[in-house]
């Protein structure tokens, strides 16, 4: 059985008074060894959470690295820097980075190669845009993210895949239950034929708009293995009742 994760990505919101929601979080729900929960904070806060969630259940993640070890790429951060703060994950490849910064599959999966030379896994994610959803061509547009994104190496303990359509991110919209069960039975698929057992065991997450009262139907699909949640997640008082509705999944 694929161990569940609840994941947060607070984006570029909070500062070390945040912190106090790992604690609240804690306090809230009820740790459980089927479930992991992940706190992916802004970059400054990566030590500071990384002591605070000490002893909580809950890891702590960053949302981005750089594909090198190491260089002259002012403003960057490496995977190791992010492993040196006590953090485990990582985010890659998310669709305000794909946009913003202009970062490719390649690029991702360089990214994704950087995160397992540190030992952090590595949340790939992949998504498509209105657009390409209206011309019917979302399920291709996720096998060729995912084929190029993911790297060879990958395996269940170092990757985890996010599913996160572009058009549902922070408008409160989210596909039907039926189009997530489509896509995430199809990018099942497609880590099976790639990576055999370990595809089987990879995680998929579903991120975009996920909120206390639709995460229940969400997670009824199969192969939902948890939520990558952005809003929501910045209170413990929104992201409790999701994780609880995970657990019970
Ligand atoms: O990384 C998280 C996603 O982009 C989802 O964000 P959201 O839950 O605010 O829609």
């Amino acid at each position: 059985m694929r161990r569940k994760l609840a994941a947060g990505n607070w984006k570029m919101n909070g500062l070390a008074a945040s912190l106090k929601e790992l604690a609240a979080l804690a306090q809230a729900i009820t740790a459980d060894d089927q479930t992991g929960i992940l706190i992916c904070p802004p970059a400054p806060l990566l030590y500071r959470a990384s002591e605070a969630a000490k002893g909580t259940g809950i890891s702590i993640g960053a949302q981005d690295c750089h594909g090198d070890a190491d260089g002259a790429y002012t403003g960057d951060i490496s995977a190791a820097m992010i492993a040196d703060t006590g953090a485990t994950h990582v985010i890659v490849g998310h669709s305000e980075r794909r946009e913003a910064h202009h970062e490719d599959d390649a690029e991702v999966r360089g990214k994704a190669r950087a995160a397992h030379a540190c030992d952090l896994t590595a949340i790939i994610c992949i998504g498509e845009t209105e657009a390409e959803r209206e011309a019917g061509n979302t399920l291709d547009i996720l096998a060729g993210q995912l084929a190029g994104s993911c790297p060879d190496n990958a395996t269940a303990a170092n990757t985890v895949i996010a599913y996160e359509p572009i058009w549902a991110i922070g408008t409160g919209r989210v596909p039907t239950l039926e189009q997530i069960v489509e896509v995430h039975d199809h990018l099942r698929a497609k880590l099976i034929a790639r990576f055999g057992d370990e595809g089987h065991a990879m995680r998929l997450l579903y991120g975009g708009s996920v909120k206390p009262d639709n995460a229940a139907t969400i997670f009824k699909a199969d192969n939902v293995d948890g939520a990558l949640v952005g809003g929501a997640s910045l209170k413990a008082t929104d992201f409790a009742p999701i994780i609880t509705a995970l657990q019970a999944s």
